[in-house]
């Protein structure tokens, strides 16, 4: 799939503290992605560093996170969001690579569009269902600013940590070789059991049993 061509607009660097981690991250931003949306890049670990001393040998671990509101900035356990991206920067700190913050908010329908969703899986509907009752699809979002991303960070081969098969599907279908798909960790609480469990029933999801972690 041709993808046009973008460009870095700045970077910058930024000292985080994140639950009791410091790290520092190298965050960029872009010109000419397809979706006109202003997604991030964070370099993390060894690549927080400028990207011209990353020797290229390796292959980075990569999260593709998408927004989550509720979720990343107000803790919400309707779903398992916030955890996972403290996984994330907590591991790829460690092993080196970038998280790509993604503003998919709602799997692309929305952070209005979401809010109302919940509204109708608390009258019965699953997370699916309620995206398609609005008129939506049950998942919107299209990994191809991503994979613009990464080819503008020099990145045509990374190791991908997530659970969702088709962001892997995805960026192979555009050009961006993925040599392994890590799992990451399933946070399990009260509050998003039927989430998760409706996540797994769709089977577009690999959920491992044994990865799930109790809060
Ligand atoms: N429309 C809608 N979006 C939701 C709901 N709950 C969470 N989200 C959004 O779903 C996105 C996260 O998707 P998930 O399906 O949890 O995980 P994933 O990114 O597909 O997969 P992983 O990489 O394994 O985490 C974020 O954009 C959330 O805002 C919901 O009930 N309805
Ligand atoms: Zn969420």
């Amino acid at each position: 799939m041709d993808l046009p061509a973008a460009s870095i607009r700045a970077e910058l660097t930024i000292p985080m503290q994140v639950a009791d981690v410091a790290t520092t991250a190298r965050v960029f931003t872009f010109d000419g992605l397809v979706d006109g949306r202003e997604h991030l890049a964070i370099g993390l670990g060894s690549y927080a560093a400028p990207v011209h001393d990353v020797p290229s040998s390796t292959a980075p671990l990569v999260r593709l996170h998408s927004e989550c509101l509720t979720g990343d900035v107000l803790g919400s356990e309707r779903c398992d969001c916030g955890p996972q991206l403290h996984e994330a920067i907590d591991r790829i700190t460690d092993a080196g690579g970038y998280l790509l913050y993604l503003r998919q908010e709602g799997r692309g329908i929305g952070l209005y569009e979401k809010l109302d969703a919940y509204t109708l899986q608390d009258s019965g509907l699953d997370t699916y269902q309620a995206n398609v009752a609005l008129g939506h699809d049950a998942d919107e979002r299209d990994y191809s600013a991503a994979a613009q991303m990464l080819r503008t960070l020099g990145i045509d081969r990374l190791r991908l940590l997530t659970n969702n098969p088709d962001k892997a599907a995805q960026l192979t279908a555009a050009g961006i070789a993925v040599a392994e798909r890590v799992p990451t960790a399933v946070h399990l609480s009260p509050a998003n059991a039927a989430y998760l469990a409706a996540k797994a029933r769709r089977g577009a999801h690999v959920l491992d049993v044994a990865l799930f972690r109790e809060h």
